[in-house]
């Protein structure tokens, strides 16, 4: 006989006396094979109609219609077949077992294999405990040894026969009798009890109604009963509509083959497991032991029966059993970033989220702050805006971007007196009156801090964060091009989508210049979208006119920056060097942590001295005097020495200093900013 597609090899039939079953056996097999070769049907239509015909030459092998080789040889290419769909990932032609976990986790995806589990092979069933005590007890009875897989098969059979419906085959006689097979009929509720063996060695009993069952072990003449092995099946899934539907529950059994597609714990679940039996021919007795058995699956015994699914699934139940059910939605939405640091001067994040509830309290108040946790990361409706915008990408965002560093006040910027005060006209006023400042009177939607290295723009962009009360974000061009190659526009457009969600915003971009420079033919695609979607935003085309967002830049390459994005940066302040009230600020202010004995005069002359410096040279001179009386203690007492015994910073130490640091800024650099500033820049505010 031959079956196309199932490369079945031809077998004689041992023909049966009994045509009538005959009939039905090649009739059934015949009707399972157009189903599961019709490439209308699904695949798990497929899948079920190769489970029915594999346990239709189970039960054909069983009632001797079939010889026991034939059916085993055939049943093997039914059961490649089979598991050739449970584990196709194709989505058309499979059932997309193994890449259930993944494709869940990743988006939700749903497909039939949610209701399918991969199949388990007769060895594997062979090596369960309960199996195993069966192949002891046969060996010690000492009457007949059973070949493992034919054991390992009755055990799936009896599985089989505790699913009522089209694969449940009814005898209604006692074990020794030939099987007397009927059609099943929907609804039908037999008594089951199926005998396989051609030598007579081992026959089983199933009664669906109570799920009680039993392995007899009989004479070879198949009369005389040997022993007993009861066991139940205490499968939850029965009823023809349920198998007919292919429907397979987590640790619950169900179908001919379930022995093969469920997991270990689910096996071992569904036996009971024998415990002892006294000899080859009187009664067994029995335990029940699932929940041993439970354990013994959990305590991954059986590991090697799990499937990739199983296990993964396991493993979520377990490592989230505090929390429930892990939510696929949600599962990506919780991680963090791989060690991405959040702003200028925030800690490493780890890249797995502590996931027992008790995630790190720096970054759930950072999620709290940015009002993104909840959204993203329950079941909440998230804002309408950032419906197209990558979940990853807000995640970024708010993890990464929305700066909460350190406090900085503006008494800790020295001088740069008319930069603050329009800072402050831009972002504090309209923040407290925003009624007041509207239409003509609408704040600036851009500004531009621009000057030599060193002078105080990111120090502005900080005090920016701290003293304005708008959600700050910090970002620096390299985080934009680096982490999402290719990838930047969207970014960008994202960071907007979640700054207009968190009005007022501010966004700080420094070294500006490095992102929006000016546009040549032979730059880079992908830097040119970026630039095109940056000023696309700027603009305000996606910006209603109401929306509150200042975008700060801050650059020491003015020059290089696109004429487009220039303009679109209405206020551009210039930050200078230092003035000589500024530098002698900068030292009283870093000083004032330090023992010092410097008299005004020493002070005026240190100001006159650094002429030209910057803000960050003034830093740099003021940490190498602080050095000078560290440097005059000996060696050897240097272990020993108290903090108070260190003597002060002195006169002395500062020239000293000023003979290692030197101005980083030379007067050709400078006219540079003075021209453009004379160009370009915002000279002041009237009447300030
Ligand atoms: N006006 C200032 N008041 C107080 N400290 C200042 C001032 N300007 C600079 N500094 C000191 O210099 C350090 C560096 O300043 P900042 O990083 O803001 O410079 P920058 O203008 O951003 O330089 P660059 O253009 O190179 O990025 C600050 O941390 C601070 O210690
Ligand atoms: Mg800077």
């Amino acid at each position: 006989m031959r079956i196309d597609g199932l490369k079945i090899p031809v077998f004689d039939f041992e023909m049966s006396t009994n045509k009538k079953q005959e009939h039905q056996l090649l009739h059934r097999l015949q009707s399972h094979h157009f189903l599961a070769e019709n490439p209308d049907n699904s695949a798990s239509c497929q899948a079920d109609a190769l489970r029915n015909m594999a346990c239709s030459l189970q039960y054909a092998a069983a009632s001797d219609i079939i010889s026991k080789e034939c059916s085993f040889s055939w049943i093997q290419g039914v059961l490649e077949r089979y598991s050739s769909i449970v584990d196709s990932p194709e989505e058309q032609n499979g059932l997309n077992n193994f890449a259930e976990g993944a494709l869940s986790i990743c988006h939700e995806h749903k497909n039939d294999s949610k209701q399918w589990k991969s199949s388990l092979s007769y060895d594997a069933v062979a090596k369960l405990d309960c199996v195993q005590k069966y192949f002891k007890a046969a060996k010690e009875s000492a009457e007949t040894i059973l070949p493992a897989s034919h054991v390992a098969q009755q055990i799936a059979m009896c599985d089989t026969s505790s699913v009522a419906g089209s694969t449940a085959y009814n005898r209604g006689n006692t074990a020794g009798q030939r099987p007397n097979p009927t059609v099943p009929s929907p609804g039908y509720n037999p008594k089951t009890e199926t005998a396989c063996s051609s030598e007579g060695v081992i026959h089983q009993q199933a009664r669906i109604g109570s799920r009680n069952h039993s392995l007899v072990l009989k004479q070879p003449d198949g009369n005389q009963e040997l022993s007993r092995l009861p066991f139940t099946c205490n499968s939850t899934s029965s009823g023809s509509s349920e198998y007919g539907s292919g429907k397979r529950k987590f640790g619950t059994q169900g179908g001919p083959f379930s022995g093969f597609g469920k997991s270990a714990a689910a096996v071992s679940n569904s036996y009971s497991r024998v415990e002892n039996i006294q000899n080859g021919r009187g009664a067994v007795k029995r335990e029940n032991v699932c929940a041993e058995d439970d354990e013994d699956s959990k305590a991954g015994k059986f590991d090697a029966f799990r499937t990739a699914n199983e296990q993964l699934k396991l493993n979520q139940m377990k490592k989230y059993s505090r929390q429930g059910p892990v939510n696929a939605s949600n599962y990506g939405m919780n991680k963090k970033s791989l060690g991405t640091r959040r702003g200028l001067t925030s800690k490493f994040v780890p890249p797995v989220m502590n996931r027992d509830g008790s995630d790190s309290d720096e970054s759930s108040t950072l999620l709290k702050r940015s009002g993104l946790n909840k959204a993203q990361t329950t079941d909440e409706p998230v804002d309408e805006r950032l419906k197209n915008i990558d979940p990853k990408m807000i995640e970024l965002i708010a993890n990464e971007i929305m700066d909460h560093g350190p406090p900085v006040s503006w008494d800790d910027i020295a001088g740069l007196e008319f930069a603050k005060n329009t800072i402050k006209e831009i972002v504090v006023w309209p923040m407290l009156r925003p009624d007041i400042f509207t239409g003509l009177r609408g704040p600036p939607k851009g500004l531009l801090l621009f000057g030599p290295p060193g002078t105080g723009k990111t120090l502005i962009g900080k005090c920016i964060a701290s003293q304005s009360k708008s959600t700050f974000f910090s970002i620096s061009a390299s985080s934009l091009t680096s982490k999402w190659v290719g990838e930047g526009e969207k970014m960008v457009r994202a960071l907007f989508a979640v700054a207009r969600c968190h009005q007022p915003a501010v966004i700080f971009i420094d070294e500006i210049d490095s992102l929006l420079t000016q546009r040549t033919d032979g730059e880079h695609e992908a830097s040119r979208r970026i630039k095109t979607e940056f000023l696309v935003q700027l603009d305000g085309a996606t910006t209603g006119e109401e929306d509150r967002i200042l975008v700060v830049g801050a650059t020491n390459r003015p020059q290089e920056l696109d004429e487009a994005a220039r303009r679109r940066f209405v206020k551009r302040l210039y930050i200078p060097l230092p003035e000589t009230a500024a530098r002698r600020h900068i030292v009283v202010h870093l000083l004032s942590q330090q023992t010092y004995q410097l008299t005004e005069e020493d002070l005026d002359s240190i100001c006159d001295k650094s002429e030209g410096y910057s803000g960050a040279d003034m830093a740099n001179l003021c940490k190498e005097a602080a050095l000078g009386p560290i440097r005059s203690i000996a060696f050897s007492d240097i272990e020993n020495i108290t903090a108070d015994e260190v003597r002060p910073i002195t006169h002395q130490d500062f020239m000293a200093g000023f003979r290692q640091v030197r101005a980083s800024v030379s007067e050709a650099d400078l006219d540079l900013y003075i021209d453009w500033n004379k160009k370009y820049g915002s000279f002041g505010i009237p009447g300030m």
